[in-house]
């Protein structure tokens, strides 16, 4: 096997616990009661960790990275749109019209858009083909998504992705999806790995009727048969029952863990892909937090597999990075209440009659 299809991550550390505990403690100097500022103060806490030192830097260049694959079982009429949309719709990225170039734009983040299995010759995704490891992947109830060389390729591509951003100076990191029938395969690897039966992942992806959502089942329940045999080996099962797409975020989310950069998590789809990634590079978790809750059942499964407590209930479900894009605010305030708030001593403010108890 070539050197560079050789899968491996560093082994995860985890965030800093002096930054966190000089955090903590900091939350309890600040003109504010303690605990007062609620989820927000973890928040801060948290991305002090990450960051290793306390107060916390405030962000200087959050960064989406969107990655746009097609998929073979959107032939199967899993979704409420025909395939050619996803290379459409990675034009409309390119060009600023979609919904993450919005919320990002509005939330400080700039956006990039990765063609990594696309089945098409327009010069958009001609432009943005660096990293392509196939056009389209094969239908998941019967066939593999990828082969051996392609899924580790994929995983590869993602892993390069991270440390280019991270070396450019991205400190804060998004993964999207764009695919359409995306939500079909990412359906199955979240039942896989959650041992969960294929109605309880089920959900509308890109908002699909009820004879959809039948031919959907049916195709989650195909791939789910094979996606069980290999359920040992993530690198197998997102071969076998993901797609290009997904093991490329797996690979970026992996290794942005690596590389100590903290990352907020989208969707259904990037979420399924962090399953792949903890898997990987268990640990990798740490490094993370969910944006939001999604729509998707199957998000709320792998949430919890996660153990994590998304930041917002926002019911988006849409891809692309926009429940991650939508939390990014909140994580700038909470880390500029630490980096940028006065403490009692600072501002001449008594504190309280008695002090509050250590956490
Ligand atoms: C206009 C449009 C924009 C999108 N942006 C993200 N998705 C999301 O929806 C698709 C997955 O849902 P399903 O599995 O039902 O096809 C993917 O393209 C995903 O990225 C979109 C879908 C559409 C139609
Ligand atoms: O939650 C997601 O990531 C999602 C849901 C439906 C369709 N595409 C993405």
């Amino acid at each position: 096997m070539d050197a560079d299809t050789i899968i491996e991550f560093a082994e995860i550390g985890a965030p800093d616990e002096h930054a966190r505990s000089a955090a903590i403690e900091l939350h309890g100097k600040l003109i504010k009661p303690a605990g007062s500022l609620g989820k927000l103060e973890e928040l801060g806490v948290w991305i002090a960790a990450c960051q290793g030192q306390s107060p916390p830097r405030p962000f200087t260049r959050p960064r989406v990275v969107v990655f746009a694959a097609d998929h073979g079982i959107s032939a199967k009429g899993v979704s409420a749109y025909p395939r050619e949309v996803t290379g459409q719709l990675v034009g409309s990225l390119l060009t600023g019209g979609a919904a993450i170039n919005v919320l990002a734009a509005s939330a400080g983040a700039s956006v990039r858009v990765v063609d990594i299995a696309v089945d098409t010759d327009a010069p958009a995704t001609r432009s943005i083909g660096e990293f392509k490891v196939r056009r389209g992947s094969g239908s998941i109830d019967t066939e593999d998504a990828l082969t051996d060389e392609e899924v580790r390729a994929a995983i590869r591509a993602g892993m390069k992705i991270a440390d280019a951003e991270v070396d450019g100076g991205a400190d804060l990191l998004v993964a999207g999806d764009l695919g359409i029938g995306n939500s079909t395969p990412a359906s199955v690897l979240v039942a896989a790995l959650t041992g969960s039966e294929p109605v309880a992942v089920v959900g509308r992806g890109s908002g699909i009727d009820d004879a959809t959502w039948m031919r959907k089942a049916i195709a989650v329940r195909d791939g789910l048969r094979r996606a069980r045999r290999v359920l040992a080996d993530p690198i197998l099962l997102v071969r076998t029952a993901g797609g290009a797409d997904i093991a490329a975020i797996a690979g970026f989310l992996a290794q942005a863990a690596v590389r100590k950069t903290p990352v907020i998590l989208d969707g259904l789809v990037a979420g399924a892909a962090a399953l792949i990634a903890e898997e990987l590079a268990p640990g990798a978790r740490q490094w993370w937090v969910a944006g939001q809750r999604g729509g998707e059942p199957a998000h709320a499964l792998l949430l919890d597999h996660l153990d994590l407590e998304p930041v917002l209930d926002l019911d988006i479900r849409l891809g692309e990075g926009t429940g991650a894009v939508a939390a990014l605010p909140l994580l700038f305030m909470a880390t500029r209440v630490l980096a940028e708030m006065s403490t009692h001593d600072q501002a001449g403010v008594a504190g309280p009659l008695t002090p509050p108890p250590t956490p």
